[in-house]
């Protein structure tokens, strides 16, 4: 059958990232810190991951679309913030929900992370 990218997770989290100059947490995408729908996309043939994220308001925005790195250490500061560092920045993951949050801690180090 068709073994194309599929997303293997689906949650709602506000997206930062971290400013490093003024040591702050940031929203990605426009100034109001507001909700994304976050996946994990899986392309199976490659075996390769990306955490992709669009804004839950109209506008559907992407506010992430990050490469993950197998090995890559996944960050569970607080029950509902998580984080990991690509080679330019540090993302932050601020969850709707606990549930949301061991979700995609659960997709992200059962697949590609290290916790
Ligand atoms: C409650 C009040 O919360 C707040 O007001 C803000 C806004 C809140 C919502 C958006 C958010 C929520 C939760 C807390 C939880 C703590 N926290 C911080 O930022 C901590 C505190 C100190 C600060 C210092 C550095 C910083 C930032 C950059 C990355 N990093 C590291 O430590 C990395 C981590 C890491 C480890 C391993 C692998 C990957 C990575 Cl990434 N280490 C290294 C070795 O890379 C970090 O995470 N820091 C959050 C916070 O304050 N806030």
């Amino acid at each position: 059958g068709c073994i194309g990218i599929s997303s293997i997770c689906q949650v709602r989290a506000t997206v930062m990232l971290y400013d490093d100059n003024n040591k702050r947490w940031v929203p990605a995408g426009s100034d109001s810190p507001s909700f994304s729908r976050v996946q994990i996309y899986h392309n199976p043939t490659a075996n390769t991951f990306r955490v992709v994220g669009r804004k839950l308001q109209a506008d559907q925005q992407v506010v992430i679309n990050c490469p993950i790195i197998k090995g890559m250490k996944y960050n569970q500061a607080t029950p509902n913030f998580h984080q990991w560092r690509d080679p330019k920045q540090v993302w932050g993951l601020n969850f709707g929900s606990k549930e949301d949050a061991a979700l995609f801690a659960n997709s992200m180090t059962g697949g590609p992370c290290i916790s």
